[in-house]
């Protein structure tokens, strides 16, 4: 059985509540979910969070967490609390980090008696391309690091990744047939790329195996989000 009704979660990249819950309410009928991300969390916080949660919609909690074991556990912990259906980490953040944070997102889960979050760990961000790669002093291909990384998380006990939809097919290609991937820098075509590096259509990204895909700019700063929203939803809903 799916979880969400559909694939598609709109992140609401803002620091303005009104704006955020007015999309919410527009939006809760037509999209799967909605992600929280670093610049709502950071204006808002846990309250802003718990406004969100009342409109009783799937909530991807975005908040990338890369620190030593203990902190991220505690982060955990405390993240947990509002209940999310989805959490974020870096998988940069090696597999005893990765491995804390699922073993105290399980714990907390079940003190709480609430339903476990997929757990996903950022592999290779949607911004980066090999050129950013090698000025970092990461060797190999993108395919290669993020088939690297998934295999990591694959083996702390994570259920997915976040990765760009080119390395959809190799990341599944590496991992099991349940691991979710989800997948950002989704562009409707003709719509602005902005400031990701590896962009897809929906409906190419669904097709290659996405098992969510987040979408922001292309609905959120639309004169209409939801018929942006929704030609998405048709599109992915097209016999392939
Ligand atoms: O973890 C993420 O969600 C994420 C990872 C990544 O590699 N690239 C990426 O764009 N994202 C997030 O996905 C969303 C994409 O937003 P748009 O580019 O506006 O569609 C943003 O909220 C990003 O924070």
């Amino acid at each position: 059985m799916q979880r969400f009704k559909n694939p598609l979660f709109c992140a609401l990249d803002t620091g303005d509540l009104e704006k955020a819950t007015a999309l919410v309410d527009a939006l809760k009928d037509t999209v799967g979910g909605f992600k929280l991300g670093l610049e709502f969390f950071c204006a808002h916080g846990p309250k802003g969070v718990e406004a969100i949660a009342k409109r009783d919609v799937p909530l991807f909690i975005d908040l990338k967490f890369h620190d030593i074991p203990n902190t991220v556990a505690g982060a955990m912990r405390s993240i947990m609390q509002l209940n999310p259906a989805i959490l974020t980490v870096h998988a940069g953040g090696g597999l005893a980090m990765m491995r804390a944070a699922a073993d105290s997102a399980a714990d907390t889960a079940s003190k709480l008696g609430v339903k476990m979050p997929w757990l996903v760990a950022v592999t290779v961000l949607t911004s980066l391309d090999a050129g950013d790669l090698d000025v970092l002093g990461i060797e190999g291909s993108t395919h290669k690091v993020v088939a690297r990384l998934a295999r990591l998380a694959e083996k702390a006990g994570l259920d997915g990744v976040v990765c760009a939809p080119h390395e959809i097919s190799t990341t599944r290609s590496v991992a099991g047939q349940d691991f979710k991937l989800v997948v950002p820098g989704i562009r409707p075509r003709g719509t602005d790329a902005g400031d990701q590096k590896r962009v897809m259509t929906p409906k190419e990204a669904v097709e290659t195996g996405a098992t969510v895909i987040v979408v922001g700019r292309p609905i959120t700063q639309s004169d209409d989000p939801v018929g942006a929203a929704q030609s998405i939803i048709d599109a992915i809903s097209e016999p392939f």
